[in-house]
This record gives C-alpha cells, structure tokens and sequence, in this order.
C-alpha cells in the first residue's frame, strides 16, 4: 500500500538517459581521501588512533582546534594530479571519486564561502581544478565527494531541537547550497556529486530541503549523478522512501560491503566503495588489521559487476600527494589483471544463470558475449555450467589466448569445461558462445 509523499523517489525504475547507461558500464572506479587528516596518517603526540583515519578529530585525544590548525601545515608539494590521472588510467579505472570537503570542513578548493579552505594554505593553490582537469584529459570521468556534515561551520547541528537550532540550520542548508553551486560552476566537467555525512537528526527532518537541493544541483547542471545518499524523504527514511523506492540515481549504501546476490540490489543500479585495508579511508601510517590482496579486490570487483553493480577501490595519498607503495603496487596489479581481462567487467554486467562456486559470470551490454570469471578451479578441473533454458553452450575460449576449451554435454543443456593446465596463477576468463536451441555439443557416448 503506497503512502502519498512530498519528497519521495522522484522516479520508479532505472534511469536510462546516456550519462546514466556511461555510469553503469564503467565496471571499475576508483575513491581517493585527501584532507588535513592526511597529514597525521592516524597517529598524534606517537599515539595511533584506531578508528578510521580520516575521523582522527573526533578523538578525544586530540583537541580541535590542534586538528583545524593543520592547514597551517597542508602542503602536498609532491602533488602531481598528471601522475594520479596516470595512476588510475593505468589500473583501468574509468570514473574518479576526489574529496573535495570532508566532514571536517577543510576545502580543496578556493571556496569564497569559508576561509577554512586551500588558498590559506603554505599550498595555496586549488589541487581540485587540476585534479579534474588531468584525469578528464586521461578520459576519466570525475565525480566530486562533499559531506553535508560539516565540523567546522557553527552552524552544523546533529539534530533541530530549539528554534534557534532551525535559524542556524537553515544557514547552513544556504552555506551548503551556495558550496555545491560553486563546485558545479567551478569544475563544469564533473559526472556527479557523491554526498555523505548526511545520517544525523538534522538531515532526516530535512527531507524537504534535500528533495528541492537535488532538482536545483540537477537543473543548473544537466545530467548530473547523485546517488541514494543526499536525500531523505517526507518520513526521514533515507536511500529507500517509505514506498520502497530508491530516491537518487542509483543505490550509494554499498559502503565495504557488496550485495550478497541479485535479489539484494533489488533491480537498482549501485556501486560498493571499498577500503584496502579493513577500514579506513584517509591515510593512515599502519595499516590496522589484513590489508585486501590484488586478487581479493579483483574478486570484489567480479562480483559487483557479476551483480549489476560497479566497484570503487579506495585510496589515501600521503599529506605531501605522494601515494604509498603498497597502493601503487595494488593499483598495478589490478591495472595488469584489467589490460588482459577488461572485457568481461567494462560495459558488463548480470547473467541470470545459476551461480556456481568456481566463480563469477557476466555478459556484455554491448553483444551479449557471455564471460566466466574464474576464481576456484575444482580438483578434477572440470567446470560446470547450467546455461538458462534454451541456451547452449556453442563454444568455449580462453579470454586471455582465444585458446579452445574441450566443452562435455551433461544432462539436458548442462557442460562441463574441462581444463587441461589445472595450475593457474591468477583469475582468468573464458568466454561462452551461447545459441538458442538444438543439441550444441556431441554429447561423449
Ligand atoms: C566514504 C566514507 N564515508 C565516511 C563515513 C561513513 N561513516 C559512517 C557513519 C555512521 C555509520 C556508518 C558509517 N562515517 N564516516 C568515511 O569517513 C568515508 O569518507
């Protein structure tokens, strides 16, 4: 039974315009934390914070106003926004997430609306412009992080309890407006705005304000992208309106974790953004706990994409804009692994055909070639497939050789692929040709 809402999902379904069907073939992206938080790396007075990194404010080890003083200190000399955009073309990622303000309130651009940003910096200079500029030149397509949470400004409240809170809100509601329509105007070439710190009290009883804030950002910039984390309905309810229907372009609430099938995405489109480490996100000195492998992040990203979804690696450069080496080495591997496989995960996407435990399938939203992304070769090497009824198995072949593989008819249209080298190093594809009908393969008599 639906409820009528004044500021419920302004649609039902997925969007289908041009820029949405680019956002939902880019299979790969990539997030980077960049702040005053970068500077501490998670450690002050040899202490180390245990939380996530770019949070250290909020400890109560370390006094506010020593925090928003470090933009005396914030100056990335090492910064060089060529070296990132190659970076991330060279790992195989075709969208970028950059902070531009996180919820401490630092900007990394020259806002004219706080002082508390780049331009009062040893740094001075603004490192989002050339930031967008680079990878738009690399052909990577950049999408702006703003928290709504915003420490800094006075006017910030965790929920609307007085009148007064409501005047001061309402101040910043105008702040965060006047910030967005900067950005957008400043960095025209942006895809869309990524928003987060938006689950406190005040943003929940500020549905309305979220509601004419997305109809504004999207009319003075056509096309824009925002997800399901901007705005709250009628009700407070966030992502989902008290209908069940995801208000925003597609389902923002993959945050280090990935839907455990596709029942779980419920039909939207949506993206996990993912920590290397086990959480995270701005530079942190020591890593806390297991540190993701190449390979976990490459199954991570099979998985996404296997589910209608795309996958966004995290990372923290240093505060002088240099990145870590381990960083460096996961963004290689990935990029080396993406050179020979990109096929199966760009312009990729669900395949309704039983999930089997040796890995993952997509097929291509531009042929409809069919992809098996294989994570776990069986002992007797042989890999089973359960096409969808009236689909055959025509051939089968190494993405990585155009290598054939020998395909045995099981019952009714199920196969074996059998493989001869059992000893893989790493996750490799095969690829299905599939036809409608007809016994497609001599079954062993
Ligand atoms: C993209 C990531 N989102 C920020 C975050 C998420 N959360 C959070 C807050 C409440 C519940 C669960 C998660 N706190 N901060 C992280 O700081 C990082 O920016």
């Amino acid at each position: 039974k639906q409820v009528p809402l004044q500021h419920g999902a302004h649609r039902i379904g997925k969007r289908t315009d041009a820029d949405m069907n680019r956002w939902r073939d880019y299979g790969l992206g990539e997030f980077i934390h960049m702040g005053l938080y970068s500077i501490l790396g998670g450690d002050y007075n040899s202490m180390h914070y245990d939380g996530a990194a770019e949070w250290i404010r909020s400890w109560n080890k370390l006094p506010h106003e020593v925090y928003d003083n470090l933009y005396k200190k914030f100056d990335p000399k090492n910064f060089d926004p060529e070296v990132w955009a190659r970076m991330a073309k060279n790992m195989g990622v075709r969208y970028v997430t950059i902070t531009t303000k996180h919820h401490d309130g630092f900007c990394l651009w020259p806002s004219k609306y706080t002082d508390f940003n780049i331009t009062k910096t040893p740094y001075k200079k603004d490192m989002i412009g050339p930031l967008v500029k680079a990878f738009d030149q690399a052909g990577i397509d950049v999408y702006l992080y703003f928290s709504v949470m915003d420490w800094h400004q006075a006017d910030w409240r965790y929920d609307l309890k007085t009148v007064a809170d409501s005047v001061a809100f309402n101040r910043f509601k105008t702040f965060t407006k006047n910030q967005l329509t900067e950005l957008l105007t400043l960095y025209p070439q942006t895809k869309g705005l990524w928003f987060d710190g938006t689950w406190d009290n005040s943003w929940k009883k500020s549905g309305a304000f979220s509601d004419s804030l997305d109809q504004y950002l999207k009319k003075i910039h056509p096309g824009l992208i925002i997800g399901s984390r901007l705005r709250a309905d009628d009700y407070g309810n966030r992502h989902f309106d008290a209908n069940g229907h995801l208000m925003g372009d597609y389902e923002q609430g993959w945050e280090r974790k990935i839907p455990s099938d596709y029942t779980a995405t419920r039909g939207n489109d949506w993206d996990c953004i993912m920590t290397i480490p086990q959480n995270g996100w701005g530079y942190s000195k020591t890593w806390m706990g297991h540190w993701k492998t190449p390979y976990e992040l490459i199954e991570m990203l099979a998985k996404c994409v296997s589910l209608d979804g795309n996958f966004v690696v995290n990372f923290g450069p240093k505060g002088d804009g240099t990145f870590r080496k381990k960083e460096l080495q996961t963004a290689d591997s990935i990029g080396a692994w993406m050179k020979v496989n990109h096929e199966a995960i760009y312009n990729a996407g669900y395949l309704n055909w039983t999930k089997q435990d040796w890995g993952y399938y997509t097929r291509s939203r531009k042929d409809g070639k069919i992809y098996m992304i294989v994570f776990n070769v069986p002992i007797n090497g042989a890999l089973k497939v359960s096409p969808a009824k009236k689909e055959h198995i025509k051939k089968a072949y190494l993405l990585q050789d155009n290598k054939t593989l020998h395909v045995e008819a099981l019952d009714g249209n199920d196969v074996f692929i059998q493989l001869e080298q059992k000893n893989q190093q790493e996750p490799f594809v095969i690829v299905l040709e599939t036809g409608q009908g007809g016994q497609a393969v001599e079954g062993e008599n």
